[in-house]
């Protein structure tokens, strides 16, 4: 499809991001690490299992560092050159664009139809896309939200297309006045769509809550009495374009689907839901692409499908060896400092390896490479090589892996061998499809084992990312300003603590499970770099032990009367330690334009998420190893963007982004995630009490200054537990939390002193 003539511009570049001024920074962070370390040995002997302790939690540090500095050696993206796609290309390839909800609940149908209106009105031609919804929540109300959006659509994209809108995603297009003189065509269009917008909202929201329209029409006959854990198989076709020549009036397909659920059935939650996904979009349209965003990541740049083509387009850079592109997830709310670090840092790094790891959501991946093939099986032109044509295009065993049934067999060879798949009524397919949603379709097949979306961790992203890369193949990162995909991410409280304890529970779980870094470091075709990096984000949970235990040895030490750093100049070797690691992550924070405020929030919820939240993902994983309970997917709830935020303060042009910004205060509730950081920051306060008032041990060595420093530095760093002492409500730290840690902090008080 793409042409190669040489004399032609590229359509992207790989851009390398690579500074020797900070690969000298990690290195000197790695060294003074190590001189730590060294001191330690030398002078193991004098003292206590303090110091035994505090080496092997500095020894994990230094693993961690050494990790990371891996990662961010040689850092890469690329740049694309959408423009130049038309006169390259003389036919866009079709793309199966997925959307996954699970609870109408915790995840408005609002925010999907914004998503998936958003998505319907991307800059590519209507003919070649297809958006697939998939509800695990079972929701009539979903389906008629769609249903209705899926009208307004008919308004919706062309005035997009007309106007060259670039924020695609109603709720927040209407959020500013148009810039248009009133009167002119442009104003009057926009009042209309509008209003029309508006008449949708307000249908969603009177049928939230009431269900009489249920029984009004047969088309809803389906939900009657089924719960989200417990129905048969729903396949509905919401709109089906039959235009198929691709002007600018009209609208993808849209369809709506829910797989079979039975309460003993374990169903493997968005794993699950994307396999299915797969199957029915194999069926219906077969695109060789497939975009998958979450319910609430709606498309925040319309050139999102045709930026990701100049990739897998760009044949003189060997496209066929990318499996997927991935977009970084950017969010309209909370506090962004903390991803948006993590993924222009630590995520351009992994880019620059081996490519980015898929991130759940704003990635597109090649249904090919879904469907396991290695890069081993291809030949030069990208065909399939004879030796695996005889592997997978066997009846049997095509069977055996993607599940009996004949059409889907059919649609699996097409798309290995990458035919065009011919127009075709997408009701035809409804039968079939309502048959792959059978929970026993994929019974022993290789769906979620080798094919598709891979089982066995709740982060079934990063399980399948590296399943992808083990198999050889390369991924590629764009990362483009505007952000191309904006989301919802909850703020700090309860919410996060479970979305941080899911995260660590499912990267730990993958530590053990057949995907493990650990088992193919060596063997398996993914690069050894790759692998360490992956090794870093497995190891988040159990991160959580050495950093706990690091909280409270200060504060031991304090009331101990014992040594925990260095003395004399060796302490410097602390002090400088601390001070770099400071600057450094500093930099990162403002040369993205972000506050020391908001670097200070993220140092201090690193800490506390890892304390309080990736603690138990340790013991998740260890019950589930001991098979005594399975491993959980709790849905975070989203919430609609504010209508507009006041505040005038001065934010950096990502923050401006974001209108929910919060007061960023931390919220509480009785859950258990929040005794360790109440009993770590009581532990710290007694210390340093102790200390004024003369309580100390008859430990060796001596403590001074800087354990009191060092207590004052975790005080510091938990100050939303502090405050949470004093403050009532949502923001106050419960009663019985306090009394538990209060409780727990006096017995280590006593024990310290006493010891
Ligand atoms: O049984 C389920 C559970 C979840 N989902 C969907 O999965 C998506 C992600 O769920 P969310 O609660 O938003 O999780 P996050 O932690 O915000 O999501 C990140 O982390 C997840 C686990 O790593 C990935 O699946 C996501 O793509 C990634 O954005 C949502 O669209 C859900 O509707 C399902 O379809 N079925
Ligand atoms: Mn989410």
């Amino acid at each position: 499809m793409a042409e190669s003539s040489s004399p032609l511009p590229p359509l992207c570049e790989r851009i390398s991001h690579k500074s020797y001024f900070l690969r000298a920074v990690d290195l000197t962070i790695l060294g003074l690490l190590l001189s730590l370390l060294l001191y330690r040995i030398l002078h193991v002997n004098q003292k206590d299992t303090v110091w035994i302790v505090a080496f092997l939690c500095e020894t994990c540090f230094t693993f961690v560092w050494l990790l990371i500095t891996n990662i961010k050696w040689s850092p890469a993206d690329y740049k694309t050159y959408p423009e130049r796609l038309d006169e390259r290309v003389h036919e866009l390839p079709p793309v199966d664009m997925f959307v996954t909800t699970a609870d109408p609940v915790r995840e408005p149908p609002l925010i999907v139809v914004n998503t998936v209106l958003s998505l319907l009105a991307v800059n590519y031609p209507a003919n070649k896309l297809a958006c697939y919804v998939s509800d695990d929540g079972c929701s009539p109300l979903t389906y008629f939200s769609l249903k209705e959006a899926s009208k307004f659509a008919k308004i919706w994209v062309p005035f997009c297309k007309k106007y060259n809108v670039r924020v695609r995603a109603p709720f927040m297009y209407f959020r500013n006045s148009p810039e248009a003189a009133e009167g002119s065509e442009f104003s009057k269009d926009w009042e209309m769509t509008k209003r029309e917008y508006e008449k949708l909202s307000q249908k969603v929201e009177d049928a939230t809550g009431s269900s009489h329209w249920l029984d009004a029409e047969d088309d809803f006959e389906a939900f009657l009495n089924t719960k989200s854990n417990d129905h048969s198989t729903i396949v509905k076709v919401v709109w089906e374009n039959k235009g198929g020549v691709g002007d600018e009036k009209e609208v993808p397909h849209v369809v709506y689907i829910s797989r079979e659920k039975r309460p003993n059935h374990f169903h493997h939650y968005k794993a699950g839901a994307m396999n299915f996904l797969v199957r029915v979009s194999g069926l219906m349209t077969n695109a060789p692409y497939m975009l998958n965003v979450d319910c609430d990541m709606y498309v925040n740049e319309a050139d999102v499908v045709r930026q990701a083509m100049c990739i897998f387009l760009q044949k003189s850079m060997d496209s066929n060896h990318c499996a997927f592109v991935q977009y970084p997830q950017d969010f309209y709310d909370s506090n962004v400092g903390e991803l948006t670090v993590l993924q222009l840092y630590l995520g351009r790094g992994i880019a620059g390896i081996q490519g980015p790891q898929y991130a759940g959501s704003g990635c597109f991946h090649t249904r090919r490479v879904m469907y396991g093939l290695s890069l081993d099986d291809l030949g030069d032109d990208g065909s399939l090589s004879s030796i695996a044509t005889r592997k997978y295009l066997a009846e049997e065993s095509l069977t055996r892996e993607f599940g009996n049934s004949k059409e889907m067999v059919k649609s699996v060879v097409d798309a290995l061998q990458r035919k065009p798949f011919p127009q075709k009524n997408l009701k035809d397919s409804l039968e079939t499809a309502q048959e792959m949603g059978h929970c026993h379709y994929e019974y022993q097949t290789s769906w979620g084992k080798n094919i598709g979306w891979l089982y066995d961790s709740t982060t079934e992203d990063v399980n399948t990312s590296i399943g992808i890369h083990s198999r050889g193949w390369t991924s590629s990162y764009i990362f483009p300003d505007p952000p191309a995909f904006l989301g919802c991410m909850p703020q700090g409280g309860p919410e996060v603590m479970v979305q941080q304890r899911r995260w660590a529970t499912g990267l730990l779980e993958i530590l053990f499970n057949k995907q493990s870094p650990l088992i193919g470091m060596f063997c398996r075709k993914i690069r050894f770099r790759q692998s360490l990096a992956y090794l870093y984000v497995f190891s988040w949970g159990l991160r959580s032990i050495p950093e706990l235990f690091y909280c409270l040895l200060p504060a031991y030490c304090l009331l101990h009367n014992s040594a925990l750093f260095p003395k004399g100049v060796y302490l410097g070797i602390i002090i400088t330690l601390v001070g770099i690691h400071c600057l450094y992550t500093l930099w990162e924070f403002m040369n993205l334009g972000f506050s020391i405020q908001s670097w200070y929030v993220t140092q201090s919820f690193g800490r506390i998420k890892t304390t309080c939240s990736w603690l138990f993902s340790v013991l998740d994983v260890i019950l589930k190893l001991l098979g005594i309970s399975k491993t959980v997917f709790i849905v975070t709830k989203k919430t609609m963007p504010e209508t507009k935020s006041g505040s005038g303060s001065k934010k950096s042009q990502r923050e401006v982004d974001c209108p929910n910004q919060d007061s960023g205060k931390f919220e509480f509730d009785g859950s258990l995630y929040f005794l360790p950081g109440t009993f770590i920051v009581l532990v710290n306060l007694a210390a340093l009490a102790g200390c004024l008032v003369g309580l100390q041990g008859r430990g060796g060595g001596g403590s001074g200054l800087a354990e009191a420093c060092g207590c004052i530095l975790v005080v510091i760093l938990f100050l939303p537990f502090l405050k949470g002492m004093f403050e009532k409500g949502k923001y106050g730290i419960p009663f019985s939390t306090l009394s538990k840690a209060a409780f727990l902090a006096a017995l280590f008080v006593v024990l310290s002193v006493g010891n």
